[in-house]
């Protein structure tokens, strides 16, 4: 038996045109007496209309030539098929009947396969060879089933090459990270929280180098697989974890700016990196406060803000802030620097992981000023951050911009009636909070802020939602220090986009 022959009867495959965002099928439906039919469940084959939608190349997960021998140019398509709200991962055997020229030019493409791996890969292939660090715990122990269920199938169909490792206990990613030979991974896949990769910033700056080879090498992301998904929903913009891994494996490889967090001194000075926010006030307490009350699901969290402000709990402070740009200019100031190119990803040096401001029992510098004490005496919210999202429709610093070497302060105080500050933070999900006159919102490049509660009982800092000690703490913008994926280059949109 001839290979020809094999393929006719094992591998049917359907004809297709390349056309430019789409494999497209050519007229075969009701054609009975046509020589290929598909191997593996196409969609809709009911109707020509339906068959003029094809396969984007935006949902290709992988392209096999399986034909070399014959002069068949047969291939399998592995892709994701949209189906409502789900995803299903599909298989089918087409055969090429046009050519189109490749994406970009400049490219050789030398056979089918790549062309259609160049259009289904725009941004180039950046998962090869990832290491998968999952947090069995994770989103209440629903870590591993939304990583097997949803994740694993699409990366495998995608022919990543796994190392998997689950975490054993707290601060076992960071472990792993410090440990971690940077030249066997392309990129860390975090199938967490927000706290495993916080952990492995971490992790890779207590390596001897402060992770200068690390960061410079190995990729960084996240899908959601936990409570708090900011760095998945910001990047990839969805907390479903199948569409999160398709939207992860075709972003764009982009520098992200870190925050480096001081606290202490003398001996007791230690500096961590922050991929997300700082975050001390009612939100903290609300966040951190109410885990107890984890039975109670999503509105623990709104119970314990509400609280806050109707017994108007004051976080008294000082703060000094060095200021890239106030209110007043901040819409100005995005459209400006939303789009910067990183595109040369040179490698970091040793200073592009040392912070420069003053020791935290030294003044800080002339040229940071220090914020009113009208306000930080009455203060109920204070939060900075570094990307939009916060959590699933809490877009809580629309402003955010991946690497203008700047983080987004917003800040409230109990000056404001109660009924205007519910109204301002109900406008979170739209972002427009920001916007609203009791708010104040900047972007800063460093601060120092020193709590003055008269008792730290059942208040608390959060550092990308893990947990630090209410004391003075003091953070400094650390430009395009970590390599992480985002679509086209930029977060997700916001109501400043
Ligand atoms: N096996 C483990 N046992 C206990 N804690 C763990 C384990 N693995 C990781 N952790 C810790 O769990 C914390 C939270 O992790 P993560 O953010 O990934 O999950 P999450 O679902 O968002 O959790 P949470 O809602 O508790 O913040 C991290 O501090 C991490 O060190």
């Amino acid at each position: 038996m001839s290979m020809e022959t094999l393929l006719h009867d094992e591998i049917q495959a359907v004809d297709v045109n390349l056309e430019e965002d789409e494999i497209e099928f050519i007229d075969q439906i009701g054609t009975e007496h046509k020589s290929y039919s598909i191997a593996e469940c196409l969609p809709c084959f009911n109707s020509r209309t339906e068959l003029k939608t094809g396969i984007p190349y935006k949902n290709i997960l992988w392209c096999e030539g399986i034909d070399e021998v014959s002069s068949l140019d047969v291939l399998s398509i592995a892709y994701l098929h949209a189906v409502k709200n789900d995803f299903q991962l599909k298989k089918i055997y087409i055969r090429v009947k046009n050519k189109i020229t490749p994406p970009k030019s400049g490219i050789t493409t030398s056979s089918t396969k790549e062309l259609i791996l160049s259009k289904a890969y725009p941004h180039g292939i950046t998962a090869r060879s990832v290491l998968i660090l999952i947090n069995p715990m994770g989103g209440k122990g629903h870590a591993l089933e939304i990583y097997r269920t949803k994740i694993l199938p699409v990366l495998e169909a995608a022919q990543v090459n796994i190392t998997y490792k689950a975490t054993e206990y707290h601060g076992h990613a960071k472990d792993i990270a410090r440990d971690l030979d940077p030249n066997l991974y392309d990129m860390i896949i975090c199938c967490s929280g927000d706290g495993i990769p916080h952990q492995v910033i971490n992790g890779f700056y207590e390596k001897p180098d402060k992770g200068v080879k690390a960061f410079s090498k190995v990729i960084i992301t996240h899908l959601p697989c936990g409570s708090g998904n900011g760095f998945s929903l910001s990047t990839h913009g969805t907390s479903d974890a199948t569409h999160a891994t398709l939207l992860m494996l075709k972003a764009k490889k982009t520098r992200l700016d870190l925050m480096a967090v001081t606290q202490g001194v003398g001996d007791k000075e230690k500096t961590s990196l922050s991929f997300l926010s700082q975050c001390f006030g009612i939100i903290a307490d609300a966040d951190i406060g109410t885990e107890h009350l984890r039975w109670m699901g999503p509105i623990r969290f709104d119970l314990g803000v509400l609280y806050g402000i109707l017994k108007r709990v004051e976080y008294p402070c000082d703060l000094y802030v060095k200021y890239v740009s106030k209110k007043d200019n901040l819409e100005e100031y995005y459209s400006n620097n939303y789009y910067r190119d990183d595109s040369q990803m040179a490698d970091l040096s040793a200073q592009d992981l040392e912070t420069f401001s003053p020791k935290l029992d030294q003044p800080p510098p002339s040229d940071w000023e220090r914020f009113s004490s009208d306000v930080t005496s009455k203060l109920n919210v204070f939060y900075v951050g570094k990307m939009p999202y916060i959590s699933k429709d809490v877009q809580f610093f629309p402003a955010a911009l991946p690497n203008d070497g700047s983080m987004d302060m917003i800040i409230s105080d109990t000056s404001a009636s109660i009924t205007e500050t519910i109204s301002s933070l109900s406008l979170i999900e739209k972002g427009t909070h920001v916007l609203q006159d009791n708010i104040h919102h900047s972007k800063i490049s460093s601060y120092r802020l020193i709590p003055k509660l008269k008792s730290t009982d059942g208040h608390f800092l959060s550092v990308d939602g893990e947990l630090f000690p209410i004391e003075p703490l003091q953070v400094d913008i650390l430009p395009g220090v970590m390599i992480s994926l985002l679509q086209d280059g930029s977060f997700v949109s916001t109501s400043f986009t």
